[in-house]
């Protein structure tokens, strides 16, 4: 049973804490996969307390442990989309028969691309619901047919990332041909990097990535913390009248594209600098926006700039946010249903997204829903700077990608109790 809880903030809206962040979510999945195909000789450090996370390691264990190639092993994400995606590639080249399933809303996020270039791999796949959406159930017999896939890369850039840590174990290596625009670009550049990390070299060749047949190395991943939930941290600081929060083990250059929050943030005034064991956040003179913020490369980021322009009357343009209505809910409709509950509209045309603060009010008391999506709760609750009471449901769903999230916020000082 989903619970809900009161977050309030009381007092003068100063800000002083070091905040250790768990480990990143994307890396750590990654780090998983890769490890598991280097059959140990990689090894992770660091790994994040993300559900997400939890969730593939105890899967990848089981199948180390309990398959029987002859029966169908039953494998259950959850709401992991990367988990998804990265064990639908892992397990199509995996001695055994799976059924890989996941919630309800995990059986509407497409993996249509990503099945379609796994069978002209030879993978053998089939969907056991709806075509074009989990559950999958994948077959034990892999006998290379292609070298070469093309896939569209405006969707989700997990199914390349996914298609990529397969590569080296595949006997006749991969060319993977991007085609159209590629979303999350960072992300995919993050699977490269950590793969080369682990030995294995790929080469760009246009828009194709080549990547031979080839051993990995032993490597020790060193997971960094996340950047994404660095994010909630921006916007507290941002919000606030006064903050220094100090981020442990935070690098300014880091693998993940979600660290931009940095340079955005800017403009809200947020200012970083690095210190001997992380980085500093400081409040101070926020700077106009005039031009449309892309977010096509951080998509992660859009609800928490969203929310936090919103509460500041700021009327921003952004663009790059078509992959959020195939994510943990349709981000865009979530954002507007919750929006709208202080007076702020946000109106899509022609892919531009355009907030309207002109009415923006906060009541004295709101309910935000959260719609099973971890990040519509860590961006709406650092509007209880302005609200005196916030009713967020089911307030427990932050621990996908941030289970210390509520922990975090009473050490700053908010005041978090279940009802
Ligand atoms: O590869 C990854 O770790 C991720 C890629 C992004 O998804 P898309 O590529 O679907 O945009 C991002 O939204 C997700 O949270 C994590
Ligand atoms: C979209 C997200 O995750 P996933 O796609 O891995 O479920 C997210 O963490 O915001």
């Amino acid at each position: 049973m989903s619970k809900n809880a009161i977050v309030s903030f009381k007092g003068i809206k100063d800000i002083n804490a070091e905040i250790a962040l768990t480990g990143s979510k994307s890396e750590s999945n990654r780090a998983l996969i890769i490890s598991a195909l280097s059959e140990g000789l990689v090894k992770v450090d660091n790994l994040s307390d993300a559900v997400d996370t939890v969730t593939l390691n105890n899967i990848l264990k089981a199948i180390g442990k309990e398959n029987d190639p002859d029966t169908f092993f039953s494998v259950d994400v959850g709401h992991a989309g990367t988990a998804m995606r990265f064990l639908t590639a892992y397990l199509s080249i995996t001695r055994g028969m799976f059924y890989l399933t996941g919630s309800g809303r995990m059986k509407e996020r497409p993996i249509k691309l990503l099945v379609e270039a796994l069978q002209k791999l030879g993978a053998g796949i089939k969907y056991s619901g709806q075509d074009g959406f989990p559950p999958l159930e994948i077959n034990k017999d892999f006998r290379q047919a292609s070298r070469i896939v093309k896939i569209q890369g405006n969707i989700s850039s997990q199914y390349l990332s996914a298609l990529l840590m397969i590569a080296p174990s595949l006997p006749l290596g991969l060319s993977l041909e991007i085609e159209g625009e590629l979303t999350s670009r960072p992300y995919l550049e993050m699977t490269l990097s950590m793969l080369q990390d682990a030995g294995i070299e790929h080469r760009w060749d246009n828009n194709t990535i080549h990547i031979d047949q080839q051993p990995f190395k032993a490597a020790e991943l060193i997971v960094e913390p996340d950047w994404s939930a660095a994010s909630y941290w921006y916007s507290i600081a941002a919000l606030a009248d006064h903050a220094e929060i100090t981020l442990p083990n935070l690098k300014q250059k880091s693998l993940q594209g979600d660290s931009k929050i940095r340079d955005i943030m800017v403009a809200f005034g947020v200012r970083t600098s690095s210190i001997p064991n992380g980085i500093a956040l400081k409040s101070g003179t926020s700077v106009a926006i005039t031009e449309v913020l892309n977010l096509k490369d951080c998509p992660d980021l859009a609800q928490t700039i969203i929310v936090c322009a919103a509460a500041k009357g700021l009327n921003l343009s952004f663009t790059g946010l078509e992959t959020l209505k195939i994510k943990e809910t349709n981000r865009i409709l979530a954002l507007q249903q919750e929006l709208i509950k202080i007076g702020v509209v946000l109106k899509e045309e022609n892919e531009v997204y355009t907030l309207n603060c002109d009415q923006l009010s906060f009541p004295e008391k709101v309910t935000f829903a959260t719609y099973d999506d971890h990040r519509m709760a860590m961006a709406f609750a650092p509007l209880s700077f302005f609200i005196k009471e916030i009713e967020m449901e089911d307030y427990q769903v932050v621990e996908k990608s941030y289970p210390d999230y509520w922990k975090d916020l009473e050490k700053a000082g908010f005041e978090i109790q279940e009802i």
